[in-house]
């Protein structure tokens, strides 16, 4: 069953087709069977019913023949003078039934036995042979009939009186052995043409059954394929869904792919595992991509010695942040220069100016939150955005920044200190007032003695 679930499309529908059309010639076979055997009994019928009707017909004439003959033989016998038929006629008539009947007994018998031998009488043997009782019965009471009509016949010539009593019983008993053998030959037929109604509505029944299945199987047939490419049609269309969404809010596609059954599957299945690998490497693909993207912004917004951000960065949020201030923000500046670093180079080397650099930015770092950012504007100047705080707590914050600058100490680096300038957004102030400000206040910063902090 797995194997059949598992197997390529072609072979799927390929094997419901073989079934159908077995079904199908199972059909025309059993159909054209059925037809040669109706039509044989078609013959059956024209070969054994048609001349055994002639026959009755001959029998029941001869039935009429021989009551007229009887008739006859009376008016003469009656009045001899005003009949011009003469005893010898009545002879001669008498041979000619008897002849026409044993003719009619003879053709009779040798339709039934032909058809017997041909194997187209349906009969029991029971029946054969009371037609065969009642033949011979037959012949009995007509050479009976025959001997008692002569015996009359030759009376009526030699004047002596006729025992008509005796004739018109044995004229009766022929009567009566006719019709019983006219009863058997009706019979026969009328078995003969039920027997091929009988097998002519089976065959009807039997055809409309094997047709009645043979749409049934074609109607799954169409039903199953039309089923199936919709079921695995709609997996595949989720599957793409799945990546669509995926995709739209950055994620990885996770799908569950195995590898292992792969080359196992039909067609659509090996399709559809294509389709995810690809959709999951191409997702793979898509997120990295973002993550590039994303690493390339930053590294082109951030200066490389320290890890603030740069100037590029800074005059951009400068601009954002002041616009957001003229809509009622808060914004305090820090403008934030080693002191008298010219020396530290001098003394200590670049290198170790460049470790003062970093470690300043992570002392700031430490010391702000995620919100307030730190750009590097100069060689050993830097600026810090303090936003959604008042002025007093700015300044606390810059006072703590420069003390904690002041403070720390490090074995492998020389004591700095820093001069903060910092001033607030004031109503109408462009960039170049506000940054002129906090400038202004690290002026002042540094001419008052530097390692302190100065308001403007
Ligand atoms: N090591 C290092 N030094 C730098 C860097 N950028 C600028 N400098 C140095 O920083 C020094 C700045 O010196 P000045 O502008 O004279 O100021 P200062 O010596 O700090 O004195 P004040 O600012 O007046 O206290 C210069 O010697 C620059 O070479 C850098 O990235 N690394």
């Amino acid at each position: 069953m797995l194997r059949w679930v598992n197997s390529s499309i072609s072979r799927k529908i390929g094997g419901l087709s073989i079934i159908l059309l077995s079904f199908l010639i199972i059909m025309i076979i059993y159909s054209m069977i059925g037809l040669q055997q109706i039509r044989s009994e078609m013959i059956e019928l024209a070969e054994v019913d048609t001349p055994l009707t002639e026959v009755v017909s001959e029998i029941e004439l001869l039935q009429l023949r021989q009551h007229i003959l009887i008739e006859l033989f009376r008016q003469t016998n009656h009045k001899p003078s005003n009949n011009n038929i003469n005893p010898t006629d009545i002879h001669q008539q008498l041979e000619s039934y008897n002849q026409h009947l044993s003719e009619q007994m003879y053709k009779a018998s040798a339709i039934i036995e032909s058809g017997i031998e041909k194997g187209r009488i349906r009969f029991k043997q029971e029946q054969h042979q009371l037609l065969l009782t009642s033949m011979n019965k037959l012949h009995q009471v007509r050479l009976a009939f025959e001997k008692s009509f002569m015996a009359s016949i030759q009376a009526m010539l030699t004047g002596e009186s006729i025992n008509w009593e005796h004739l018109e019983q044995q004229d009766q008993q022929l009567d009566d052995e006719l019709g019983k053998l006219l009863n058997h030959l009706n019979a026969l037929t009328v078995s003969t043409a039920i027997y091929t109604e009988k097998h002519e509505s089976n065959f009807m029944i039997m055809t409309s059954i094997l047709g009645v299945c043979a749409f049934i199987i074609g109607l799954y047939l169409t039903q199953y394929t039309i089923q199936y490419f919709r079921q695995r049609i709609t997996q595949t269309r989720d599957t793409i869904h799945l990546f669509r969404n995926a995709i739209e809010h950055r994620e990885v596609v996770d799908f569950e792919v195995d590898n292992n059954i792969a080359d196992e599957r039909d067609e659509l299945s090996q399709f559809e595992h294509e389709l995810k690998l690809l959709l999951k490497q191409f997702s793979h693909e898509i997120i990295s991509r973002d993550e590039i993207e994303k690493q390339l912004i930053e590294l082109a917004t951030l200066d490389k010695l320290t890890g603030a951000y740069n100037r590029h960065k800074w005059d951009e949020q400068l601009k954002m942040q002041l616009n957001l201030a003229s809509r009622g923000a808060k914004l305090s500046l820090l403008l934030i220069d080693a002191d008298h670093f010219k020396k530290v180079n001098d003394q200590y080397g670049h290198e170790v100016g460049d470790a003062v650099l970093i470690k300043l930015v992570e002392l700031l770092k430490n010391r702000l939150r995620e919100t307030d950012t730190i750009f590097r504007i100069g060689g050993e100047e830097f600026a810090v955005l303090i936003k959604q705080t008042e002025h007093e707590q700015s300044l606390e914050i810059a006072k703590l920044l420069q003390t904690k600058i002041d403070t720390y100490r490090d074995a492998s680096l020389p004591h700095f200190t820093v001069s903060i300038g910092i001033t607030s957004y004031q109503a109408g102030d462009t960039t170049t007032d506000f940054f002129n400000r906090a400038d202004n206040a690290l002026y002042l910063a540094k001419a008052n003695g530097r390692n302190r902090v100065e308001v403007v």
